[in-house]
């Protein structure tokens, strides 16, 4: 059987020195584990169409799309996925949490503290060695 592979874009968004993390629920898969929010790319959509489409609807936000990280892929037991970070800012609305449990901004420094996604340690160090 073909393992499912999905392909994801995630927003490291920063604002005053800090970053937004968010928690997944408790009905989500990897339930409230800590990630960057996004979501699956649709098919014909581009990485930065995506991300633009997924803040609006997970949290009720315009954001501008900036520089790429490496993209990560990770093996979870159920399923392969590929992470494609960007760093972002916010330009419009106020967040709402449509989907997460949870947000908090932190200091680059200290989002190790959270329990995150496995897929998401390396996009953690990589943004903390951009300081
Ligand atoms: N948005 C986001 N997803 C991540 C991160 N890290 C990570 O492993 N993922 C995985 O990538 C997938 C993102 O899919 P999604 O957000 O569109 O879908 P979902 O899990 O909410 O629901 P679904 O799989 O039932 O459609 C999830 O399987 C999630 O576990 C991350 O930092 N951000």
């Amino acid at each position: 059987m073909v393992r499912k592979h999905v392909h994801v874009t995630c927003a490291v968004i920063e604002r005053d020195g800090l970053v937004l993390s968010a928690r997944r629920s408790a009905s989500m898969n990897l339930p409230l584990r800590w990630e960057f929010p996004g979501g699956k790319i649709e098919p014909g959509e581009g990485r930065e169409e995506c991300l633009k489409r997924e803040l609006v609807e997970e949290m009720g936000v315009e954001v501008a799309v900036g520089r790429p990280l490496t993209p990560v892929t990770h093996s979870y037991p159920a399923f392969d996925v590929t992470l494609y970070p960007y760093i972002c800012s916010i330009v419009s609305g106020e967040i709402t949490l449509h989907e997460h449990s949870a947000m908090i901004w932190l200091p680059p420094a200290r989002m190790l503290e959270l329990d995150w996604a496995d897929a998401d340690l390396p996009i953690i160090l990589e943004y903390q060695g951009l300081f």
